[in-house]
């Protein structure tokens, strides 16, 4: 079977231009960008089994194609991702800078959450559904409304709202129209859908890093779409994120801060700043030198073993010190070759959940990246809210990816015979 790639999308019709020796091949398939077959059609060999140019022409009904007419898969999407998280950066940059006690609460399992994580999941979840009106929405957030519709979130939810409204009429003058507490509520909880590998299922993270937030620290804004269980973008707002590296032994050459990185599969990874400049194509680290390598992880060592992942660095051969931050910012710096390795070893009976890896690992593996449990297995978004990885996560570059491993085996094993 010869494979060719569409030259054109034209709606509910894919047409396939390519040249073939049609007398020895008769069977050819039109692939989409992930180079999956999507129609397949015969084509009767000539007499005479020259070589000639030919073209293709299938019916296909499918609703992606045809909403693709005249642009590339995702782009709507992606520009509404990036309008969506942006606008959310905005609204956290407010609330970091005057950050109130009273706007950190606590969840029923004791994790903090602040009126800037409902604000951002609120903004992106409008924003989303207001700008990809011909689509179906089903978005799977991490918060929800319960605290918020109780008689004690009253107080709080009107804070919510006036900061939803107050960057929307900041950021979007000229189509300001603002949202009641109602509005907010139902924005907030359109982010219940339990996700799944059939369809299309936003994740967001409305501030990844919540700890890291209220520290002053990074944290991020994290958006992915999945498409039939897999992650095909994502964008990740990162405020407090310098331009330039932060790797160990790197001098930052400017102060700015606020990066975006966003990725599509099949065409790379991308960062700009918050404020709107051009954006460059990133790459992660080529380095198969381990003694070059630096790695990242938590800032807290509650959310992963630090004793774990310095004892896979030094089997490994890595001589740099971790880098400890907070957040899917972690993702992006490694995107762009601040550091090689990013760990993450939750302790035992922690489950992992799809918003804290969606948007991160996509804009890695597009940067040229590996993402796998700690087993080397690719990570599954497509069961629902929850990932199930054996015993961790690790990232990295392809070079490093089997040393890695092998050092991660050793590490598990080790740990496993001390107890
Ligand atoms: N005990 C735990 N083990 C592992 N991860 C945890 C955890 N408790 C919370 N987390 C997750 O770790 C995320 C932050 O990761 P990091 O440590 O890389 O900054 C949190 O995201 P939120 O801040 O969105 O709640 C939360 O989902
Ligand atoms: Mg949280
Ligand atoms: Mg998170
Ligand atoms: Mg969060």
């Amino acid at each position: 079977m010869k494979m060719c790639t569409p030259t054109r999308w034209l709606g509910a019709r894919a047409v396939a231009v390519g040249s073939g020796r049609t007398s020895d091949c008769s069977c050819f398939c039109v692939t989409n960008f992930r180079n999956q077959p999507i129609i397949t059609t015969t084509i009767s060999a000539t007499p005479q089994g020259t070589r000639r140019p030919f073209s293709v022409f299938c019916s296909y009904s499918s609703p992606f194609l045809a909403a693709s007419s005249s642009s590339m898969p995702y782009d709507k999407e992606l520009a509404a991702a990036k309008k969506a998280a942006t606008l959310a950066a905005r609204l956290c940059q407010k609330v970091q800078k005057a950050l109130l006690q009273s706007d950190v609460h606590s969840k029923s399992d004791k994790s903090p959450v602040t009126v800037a994580d409902y604000g951002s999941q609120a903004l992106v979840s409008f924003v989303l559904e207001r700008e990809l009106p011909s689509e179906p929405f089903s978005l799977v957030a991490e918060e929800d409304s319960g605290d918020l519709r109780k008689e004690s979130g009253q107080e709080t939810l009107k804070r919510i709202t006036e900061l939803v409204n107050d960057t929307l009429a900041s950021e979007e003058s000229d189509r300001f129209t603002a949202l009641t507490t109602e509005d907010v509520l139902r924005a907030i909880d359109n982010g219940k859908s339990e996700g799944g590998s059939i369809g299309r299922h936003w994740v967001l993270d409305p501030i990844d890093g919540t700890k890291g937030f209220v520290r002053g620290d990074q944290y991020a804004i994290a958006l992915g779409l999945l498409h039939e269980g897999k992650v095909v973008l994502g964008v990740l707002a990162c405020p407090n994120l310098p331009l330039t590296s932060i790797g160990n032994n790197q001098q930052s050459s400017s102060n700015e801060v606020g990066c975006l990185f966003f990725a599509k599969v099949g065409d790379g990874a991308y960062m700009q700043s918050l404020n709107g400049s051009t954006h460059i194509k990133v790459h992660v680290t080529d380095t198969g030198n381990p003694e070059e390598a630096s790695f990242f992880e938590s800032f807290e060592a509650a959310h992963s073993s630090h004793d774990l992942s310095s004892s896979i660095a030094e089997k490994l051969g890595v001589k740099a010190p971790p880098v400890r931050i907070d957040s899917q910012a972690k993702y992006g710096a490694l995107s762009r070759g601040d550091g090689a390795i990013y760990l993450r070893f939750p302790h035992k009976g922690y489950r992992e959940k799809i918003w804290d890896h969606a948007a991160g690992s996509i804009v890695v593996t597009e940067a040229g990246g590996i993402v796998t449990d700690a087993a080397g297995n690719p990570l599954d978004f497509s069961k629902g809210k929850f990932l199930d990885v054996a015993s961790g996560i690790i990232v990295t570059n392809q070079k490093l990816m089997p040393s890695l491993l092998r050092a991660v085996k050793e590490a598990l094993n080790e740990k496993a015979s001390s107890l």
